[in-house]
């Protein structure tokens, strides 16, 4: 469970987040959407307690991100942005370095089966410099499960990726969360938007603009706009 607690964050005289809070219950898959720059990078590295509020509190389990940085992080997977391998290295070696550097020891059997979830198992000896985009960021996804974190913060999984490569992302998403998995994404896809998520958040000028279903968000802005259009209106009104 996710308690965001009136979390602030200034950069100079940008301020991304002004005391925004919400709470994200067990097992929900929640989307978190804005325009390029409104802050929602911001907030999940906040939640993965890689950078700090400047007031307010975000609590992981009961615990505050800031004062137990260490037990946050240990249930808290992360997926960037940005794809971070090792491409000189094969999956199964980058698999073993990523377990070593979460301080688990795990058997080669588990972390194979993590990638055989994300359809990955064909390519347990391949050089990741020989992978796809979809297929490095499958790698990136089974690498931040190694310590079977209770909650995945995804920034932008699917962008750019194939369209094969996305549904097993979106499928493997749906079924880690019937699993008891809390997982926060990020995407500007409207299909995402439309069918991936219990709700949807949308930050806009430093606040949650709008919480709620897909369902609830096309009854505020639908009316008799096309679906592109009044996922436009959600994000920029
Ligand atoms: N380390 C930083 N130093 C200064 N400004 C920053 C820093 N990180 C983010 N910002 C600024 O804070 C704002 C929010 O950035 P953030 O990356 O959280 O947005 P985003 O919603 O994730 O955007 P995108 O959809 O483009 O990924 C932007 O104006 C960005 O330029």
């Amino acid at each position: 469970m996710i308690n965001i607690d009136k979390v602030t964050k200034t950069y100079g005289k940008k301020q991304p987040l002004k005391e925004v809070s919400l709470t994200i219950s067990k097992g929900e898959v929640f989307g978190l959407l804005g325009r390029n720059g409104a802050g929602k990078s911001t907030l999940l590295s906040i939640l993965a307690a890689i950078s700090k509020p400047d007031s307010g509190t975000a609590y992981i389990n009961g615990m505050d991100s800031r004062k137990q940085k260490r037990k946050v992080r240990e249930c808290i997977g992360y997926v960037p942005q940005e794809i971070a391998l090792w491409e000189q290295n094969t999956v199964k070696e980058n698999m073993i370095v990523f377990s070593k550097l979460a301080k688990i020891k795990a058997s080669e059997e588990s972390l194979k089966k993590l990638c055989s979830d994300v359809q990955l198992e064909d390519q347990w000896e391949e050089k990741v410099s020989r992978l796809s985009g979809g297929m490095k960021r499958k790698l990136n996804i089974a690498a931040a499960l190694i310590h079977q974190p209770d909650i995945l913060l995804m920034d932008e999984p699917t962008v750019g990726i194939d369209l094969q490569s996305k549904l097993e992302i979106n499928r493997l998403v749906r079924k880690l969360a019937d699993e008891g998995k809390t997982i926060v994404y990020t995407t500007h896809d409207l299909n995402e938007i439309m069918t991936l998520f219990n709700r949807i958040g949308v930050l806009k000028d430093g606040d949650f603009s709008f919480i709620g279903t897909a369902n609830e968000a096309e009854e505020e802005y639908g009316g008799n706009t096309s679906r592109d259009e009044w996922i436009y209106n959600l994000l920029n009104r």
